[in-house]
């Protein structure tokens, strides 16, 4: 069992040197688009499912309230949390709805879809996509393997965050880094004279 625990450091730490290679430019765009967004009293929805989920939640939670700098909160919302409006879209329509009707009644041109995946493929991840089109929002997709369906849907416009590597977890840890990363752009660019 000892082996295996090193396994997985040593795979997770080799799958972020890779991902050190191949997103930093994906990444300054994606923190570009989102403060150039705040900058213009726009806001950033999020959703995912799963790990993907809580990741959502805790990028919301760190504008909403802060990251590392003294400053205003900023307007994010995940939403994976509103059990009650979840639950209803789910059961009246289906599970495949559950973000993408939100996106439509909450979304306006200009906002941000952060949408997280990491094959791709969550149907209600992409159906929240298409919805985001909808409403002239701009997408920044967190994805890994081979990008999936989500992979093909995005325009000039947006911009994927796809990790180099094919399993689940490997992903779901390179994109909390990435999460803290848009985090830290968005602090500097917008409130570059506060302290850490
Ligand atoms: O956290 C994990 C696995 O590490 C799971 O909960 C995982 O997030 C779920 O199976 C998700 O439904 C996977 O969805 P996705 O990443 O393919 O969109
Ligand atoms: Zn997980």
């Amino acid at each position: 069992m000892l082996d295996r625990i090193k396994a997985s450091f040593t795979e997770s730490i080799q799958t972020k040197i890779a991902a050190a290679e191949a997103l930093p430019e994906a990444i300054q765009q994606a923190g570009t688009h989102m403060s150039q967004a705040l900058l213009n009293g726009n806001k950033i929805l999020t959703c995912g499912n799963g790990g993907s989920a809580g990741d959502a939640q805790h990028f919301s939670s760190e504008l909403l309230n802060r990251f590392e700098k003294e400053r205003p909160g900023l307007p994010a919302m995940a939403l994976t949390t509103d059990s009650s409006t979840v639950t209803s879209i789910a059961n009246d329509y289906s599970y495949d709805e559950i973000f993408s009707k939100q996106v439509r009644a909450l979304g306006q041109p200009g906002d941000i879809l952060l949408a997280i995946s990491t094959s791709g493929n969550s149907r209600n991840v992409i159906k929240a996509m298409e919805a985001a089109v909808s409403r002239d929002m701009k997408i920044i997709a967190l994805t890994g393997k081979d990008g999936g369906e989500m992979a093909g849907l995005l325009s000039q416009n947006d911009t994927e965050v796809r990790v180099p590597s094919e399993r689940t977890a490997r992903i779901q840890e390179v994109h909390l880094l990435v999460i803290h990363c848009l985090c830290d752009l968005i602090d500097n660019t917008l409130f570059p004279h506060v302290e850490d």
